[in-house]
């Protein structure tokens, strides 16, 4: 046994010495790259090529590994060398444990200064002052829906969106001891709790539940009080020391949460792209009808569209559009400079690379 493995662990730790040695040539480049742009004052961050490196790794992949685990490996190369020329600093929706941090570390990897923040408020604040470079907040469920509070901020904020990450959101039941035992509350988040509730209906109907600000807030308050149980990821359950009674307790196996970074930044076109617009529509027939011929009129698809009240309390709405494409695309360009034109309001949220997931 150990005579066949020998060799072959002579072989892993030659090639790992050739990918250590690769990884700090990649490393010192980078480092040259970061003098350039200090020179400029150019962004360290740019969302477009790190897209771009991730889409090619999967397309040059010949196998056996996976292409997902490689783009995590290479989201984490690229983590450490921006943190060599510029470490940034993230805020997200926390406390630690949450899917908002989750994502932060999805789109950002590791290498990076993270600032929990207590709501989706604080991360718009944050990010405007400039005490974290970027924000990562949720948009959207696809169960639930779209998260109000971050569609409500994002019309009237200076920042851009520059990234999305779409996750897929598993909950699990999660106790101080692993079982229901003398449980009395149910603790949630009040989206987790809607996400689950056919699952929770169907086995502790007779239990309490009870909404609070995040879901890996209920995972600490289940650590230190066995009469309360958590719905929580995995990551929570983990971080906090709980047990699981019941994983994948949400009603939709497919449930996922959208969320979109913000920062000062408008990311460059990366070649598959997504633009956010917010609209709202004059007061006359067949506005919104003029409003989205002039996408269709440029070819451009529209991938989401959603309205929300204007809370003018005159029954008027805003209008949040997702289009492919970039807005500096000849196609969205053209589009929206025709959209514009008939809009009662017109904004672009920002244009960014599409999720890899
Ligand atoms: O190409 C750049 O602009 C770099 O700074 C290099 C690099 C990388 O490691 O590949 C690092 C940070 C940027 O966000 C994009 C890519």
């Amino acid at each position: 046994m150990n005579d066949k493995l020998t060799p072959l662990r002579e072989q892993i730790d030659a090639i790992d010495a050739q990918i250590l040695d690769l990884l700090n040539q990649r490393a010192k480049v980078a480092q040259q790259v970061g003098h350039v742009k200090a020179e400029t004052n150019a962004p360290v961050f740019r969302p477009e090529r790190e897209a771009q490196v991730l889409r090619g790794v999967a397309e040059r992949n010949p196998g056996p590994m996976g292409d997902t685990e490689l783009q995590t490996i290479w989201r984490e190369i690229m983590s450490a060398c921006r943190s060599l020329e510029k470490r940034v600093t993230i805020a997200f929706l926390g406390p630690a444990g949450t899917y908002t941090e989750q994502a932060a570390y999805q789109q950002f990897g590791t290498a990076v200064d993270v600032l929990p923040c207590s709501s989706i408020d604080e991360v718009f604040r944050a990010t405007e002052a400039g005490t974290a470079e970027f924000g990562v907040v949720p948009v959207e469920n696809s169960t639930e829906g779209a998260i109000g509070r971050t569609l409500d901020l994002l019309l009237h904020t200076s920042l851009s969106i520059s990234g999305e990450v779409s996750l897929a959101v598993r909950h699990s039941l999660l106790t101080g001891t692993g079982n229901m035992d003398g449980v009395t509350a149910i603790c949630a988040h009040a989206q987790a709790l809607a996400q689950c509730q056919i699952w929770l209906n169907n086995n502790y109907p007779d239990i309490e539940r009870r909404a609070v600000s995040s879901n890996a807030e209920a995972a600490r308050m289940a650590r230190d009080d066995h009469s309360i149980a958590a719905i929580a990821g995995e990551r929570a359950g983990v971080r906090y020391g709980l047990g699981t009674v019941k994983a994948n307790i949400q009603d939709d196996p497919h449930n996922r949460t959208r969320f979109a970074v913000i920062g000062q930044l408008k990311a460059g076109p990366s070649g598959q792209d997504r633009t956010s617009l917010a609209l709202a529509a004059p007061h006359k027939a067949g506005s919104i009808y003029r409003l989205l011929g002039s996408l269709a009129r440029h070819n451009v698809s529209m991938t989401r569209f959603e309205s929300r009240p204007a809370r003018t309390g005159t029954w008027e709405y805003y209008f949040y559009v997702d289009v492919e494409g970039h807005v500096q695309d000849e196609g969205v360009a053209k589009a929206l400079e025709e959209l514009q034109g008939n809009a009662a309001f017109f904004k672009v949220l920002g244009s960014y690379p599409v999720s890899l997931t």
